[in-house]
């Protein structure tokens, strides 16, 4: 069953402080991601591989073409849905996993990795208790686990935003660079929780730097030269 379709979807940055100048970056992309499918983006630096996802995750406007996401009762356009229902479809089916922590002032660990549960209406003693077993499986020393985050290593800081990120369950799930400079042990957790979401049905696509890592998860690579723009 397909989950994402996108279909002919462009990116172009106008440069205002360059005199309007007009950076083309992807065109003609589509491609499809079905349920328990990991589809890597691939290709070199500055290819627009994270302005596709972006695109996807409704963050960057596409200049043209369809983002069709299958949440379950309907079909959404991205391309061309109001802010509200981007806001409705990221609550319920649409997930993003970052490199970095927005960290959130005086909000502990722990809380911030429970909070999608809490915020699909599970309750906090199984929200606190699963999103316990997330930092456990990521190696989170349990010190930790009730301090806000933000005088944390880097590293301690990726794992609590990869705890977040995969806690709740969704349909699709974007991943941009998951275990940057994370340690082997921890990227292998990272890889087992990918495996899991793409076992459970969920549909992935991710940018990996990491060619082991690539290989250990994904279905097949999309080379994003393929859309180079003109
Ligand atoms: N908000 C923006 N404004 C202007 N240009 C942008 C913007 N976002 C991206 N770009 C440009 O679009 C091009 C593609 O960037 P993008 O980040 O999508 O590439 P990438 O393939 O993900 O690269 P990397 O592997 O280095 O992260 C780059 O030339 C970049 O400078």
């Amino acid at each position: 069953m397909t989950v994402l379709d996108v279909q002919d979807i462009a990116k172009s940055f106008t440069l205002h402080l360059r005199g309007g100048l007009t950076l083309p970056v992807v065109a003609g992309v589509s491609f499809e991601v079905a349920a328990g499918e990991c589809v890597a983006l691939g290709g070199p630096s500055g290819a627009g591989k994270s302005s596709i996802l972006k695109m996807i995750y409704g963050n960057y406007r596409t200049d043209a073409g369809r983002i069709l996401i299958d949440d379950g009762a309907a079909v959404i356009d991205v391309a061309s849905a109001s802010p509200r229902e981007i806001l409705a479809l990221r609550a319920t089916t649409l997930g993003y996993v970052s490199q970095f922590l927005r960290v959130i002032p005086r909000v502990a660990a722990l809380d911030i990795v429970a909070e999608p549960l809490r915020a699909r209406g599970i309750d906090t003693t199984e929200a606190n208790a699963r999103a316990s077993a997330m930092l456990k499986r990521l190696n989170l020393p349990e010190r930790l686990w009730h301090l806000p985050p933000a005088t944390f290593s880097g590293g301690e800081q990726q794992r609590v935003n990869i705890a977040r990120g995969f806690i709740a369950d969704t349909r699709l799930l974007l991943l941009d660079e998951p275990t940057a400079s994370l340690d082997g042990a921890n990227r292998d957790a990272v890889i087992g929780l990918i495996r899991d979401k793409r076992a459970a049905g969920t549909a992935l696509v991710g940018i990996f730097h990491d060619d082991e890592v690539r290989d250990a998860v994904a279905d097949r690579t999309l080379d994003v030269r393929a859309f180079a723009a003109a």
